[in-house]
Order: C-alpha cells, then sequence, then structure tokens
C-alpha cells in the first residue's frame, strides 16, 4: 500500500498530505466513497458538521475499522466547527455531536471553520424574513480559548482555523496559549494565496488547501463561469507530462508543501487523485502554475458579507 507523506504539525503530530474532502458528498453516496478511498490508502478525511453527512462518513469508517482494513489511530480525521456554535459554552457540545455522527472518541484536528459567528441556538444558516442571515459579535479568540479546552481535555489531538486572514490570525496568536496548526483556505492556481501562505508559515501554521480543483460541483456556479480543471495551459503541462489536469493541480498543492483536500465519490477519480506520489512537477511547471494567479475565488461566503469578521472584506490577504 503507498504511504502518504505526512507533514509535522507546530505541535508534533504528523499529518498525512492528502486528504478526501466530503463537501456536497451525498449522504448515499459517500459512505462507499469513503470506504473507498480507505480501501485505497487514503488515511486523512475532511468533513464537518456543515456537510450533513458525518454520520455517514463515521459508517464508513467504522466499516473500515471493524473489518480490519485500518485502526483508529492509522485515521487522521478532521472536522470544523460551525458559525452557530462559536460562543464557548457551545464549543463542547458541538464537537461532541460531531463525535457521536462521526462514531469516534477523538478528533485528530478540529478547526474553526470560518472568522464569523451566526445566530447561535437555532438552525445552521439562520436568516431574517428577507433571507438575510442573522450574524452573533461572539468573538473568534473566545471561540478559540474554548478550542483550546478540548485539547487539554484529550477530545482533539489538535487545533487550527479555517477561512482567517492575516490580520485575524495575528489577532488570534496575540491571546492564543495554543497556536493554530493549520489554516484551511481556498488554494489553487487560480487562487494560490502566495502571500497568506508565506505569512502563516512563517508562523509556524502549515495552509490546507481547499477547492483545490476549483469545486466545479460548488452550489452557486453559474454557466460560463471558468472552470480550472478545463483550463487549456493546464491540460497542456497534464498532456505533457501524462497525467490528468486533477494530479498536476493536486500534485501544485503537494509541491508547494501545502495538505491538499480533493473531494470526489466516484471510485475511479478517487483512485487517480491519489495516484500523485510517484511524480513531481519541474520548478519551470511550478513558476508557470504560479503565473495562472487571477483573485479566482471560488468560495466567497457572499451570505456572510457585513459581518464584521467576514474575512475576505477589507482584508490585505
Ligand atoms: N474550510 C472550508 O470552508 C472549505 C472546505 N472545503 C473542503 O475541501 C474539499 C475539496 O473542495 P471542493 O470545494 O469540494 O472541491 P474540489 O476542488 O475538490 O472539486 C470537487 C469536484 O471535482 C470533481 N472531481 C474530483 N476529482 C476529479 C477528477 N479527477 N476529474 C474530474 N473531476 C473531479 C468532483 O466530482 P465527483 O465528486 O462527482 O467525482 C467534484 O465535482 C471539500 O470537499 C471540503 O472537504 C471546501 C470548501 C470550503
Ligand atoms: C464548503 C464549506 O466548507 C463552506 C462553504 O463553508
Amino acid at each position: 500500500m503507498v504511504k502518504v507523506p505526512t507533514v509535522t504539525f507546530n505541535n508534533g503530530q504528523v499529518y498525512p498530505v492528502l486528504g478526501l474532502g466530503t463537501w456536497k458528498s451525498k449522504v448515499g453516496e459517500v459512505t462507499q466513497a469513503v470506504k473507498d478511498a480507505i480501501d485505497i490508502g487514503y488515511r486523512h478525511i475532511d468533513c464537518a458538521f456543515v456537510y450533513g453527512n458525518e454520520k455517514e462518513v463515521g459508517e464508513a469508517i467504522t466499516v473500515k475499522i471493524n473489518d480490519g482494513t485500518v485502526k483508529r489511530e492509522d485515521l487522521f480525521i478532521t472536522s470544523k466547527l460551525w458559525n452557530t456554535f462559536h460562543r464557548p459554552d457551545l464549543v463542547r457540545g458541538a464537537l461532541q455531536a460531531t463525535l457521536t455522527n462521526l462514531n469516534l472518541k477523538y478528533l485528530d484536528l478540529y478547526l474553526i471553520h470560518w472568522p464569523q459567528a451566526y445566530k447561535e441556538d437555532g438552525p445552521l444558516f439562520p436568516s431574517d424574513e428577507s433571507g438575510k442571515i442573522l450574524f452573533s459579535d461572539v468573538d473568534y479568540v473566545d471561540t478559540w480559548k474554548a478550542m483550546e479546552k478540548l485539547v487539554d481535555e484529550g477530545l482533539v489531538k489538535s487545533i487550527g482555523i479555517s477561512n482567517f486572514n492575516s490580520k485575524q490570525i495575528v489577532r488570534l496568536l496575540e491571546h492564543a496559549t495554543i497556536k493554530p496548526v493549520t489554516n484551511q483556505i481556498e488554494c489553487h492556481p487560480y487562487l494560490n494565496q502566495k502571500r497568506l501562505k508565506d505569512f502563516c508559515e512563517e508562523r509556524g501554521i502549515k495552509i490546507t488547501a481547499y477547492s483545490p480543483l476549483g469545486s466545479p460541483d460548488r452550489p452557486w456556479s453559474q454557466p460560463g463561469d471558468p472552470q480550472l480543471m478545463d483550463d487549456n495551459k493546464l491540460k497542456a503541462i497534464a498532456e505533457r507530462l501524462g497525467k490528468t489536469t486533477a494530479q498536476v493541480l493536486i500534485r501544485y498543492q503537494i509541491d508547494r508543501g501545502n495538505i491538499v483536500i480533493p473531494k470526489s465519490v466516484t471510485k475511479s477519480r478517487i483512485a487517480s487523485n491519489f495516484d500523485v506520489l510517484d511524480f513531481k512537477l519541474s520548478q519551470e511547471d511550478m513558476a508557470l502554475i504560479d503565473s495562472f494567479d487571477c483573485n479566482g475565488r471560488m468560495v466567497p461566503m457572499n451570505a456572510s458579507l457585513g459581518h464584521k469578521y467576514h474575512p475576505f472584506e477589507n482584508e490585505e490577504f
């Protein structure tokens, strides 16, 4: 079985650089996808409470542990605290719900999904009559303090952040006792995040690249939107190397030192996305792909526009 290389986090924990994404993986498809992924060799699964499919992901994990394919300690399971659970007194219960869904006693990594909080004690996307999301002003620093307690209790091995901008990270680090191990952010050639990556790495925070294939199945995609995997320049590189465009996009992240979590529910794609460990992109190809950067954000989180902690408004980077 091919072993995926690992990164070492700032707390000493190792993590596989390649994992399986599960956003939009439908109930009815995701259990088989995760079982296939584990059979193929994936050991890192990226989940979130808000994806609404953790129970089905957990069923796959349980089957694969019970049939002897893997032990719990072979797996690296990430999940994320949703925006309606930022209030410190809600954090532990939110984690507990995720652990129950996944049928696990601990998580390897738990992230604050977004810096901005939503109104608590109701739906995951609370809104007024006009459909506008109802915000909460809970400070992500207070949420982080509650996340740190989960590490102290042994319920999570590592904690991290997702979608935080540089100013928010500076502020978090001023108050943190435990440093985040990773910032999970959108990252692909159209939004290569060079400045935020350098900034995080200078502070010992690894980048996890989400939507590495350009998230073609994102719900708000419009006909005519640019499709990363159809980019002729990327296709030409892939053809020259005898690889698929997806494999080049995944390898691009690994060769930058990032963790990468492509999503698929299609067994052949889950397998080919994993088959990226026997080649490396040349410095010339890396530089060429870097040059495709065009601020092409696919996950802008427009529902949170106007929130004082929205990470992509008024951010430097
Ligand atoms: N922290 C955060 O806020 C966010 C985290 N994420 C995480 O990152 C993961 C990945 O990002 P995501 O936005 O899902 O998008 P990806 O960039 O991973 O793209 C997924 C899409 O690409 C298709 N696909 C996968 N492999 C191939 C292939 N080899 N050839 C052609 N098409 C392929 C999938 O189809 P199919 O499944 O039908 O095979 C699916 O439509 C998420 O699933 C989630 O876990 C994502 C967004 C935000
Ligand atoms: C996909 C995801 O994690 C979002 C939109 O928060």
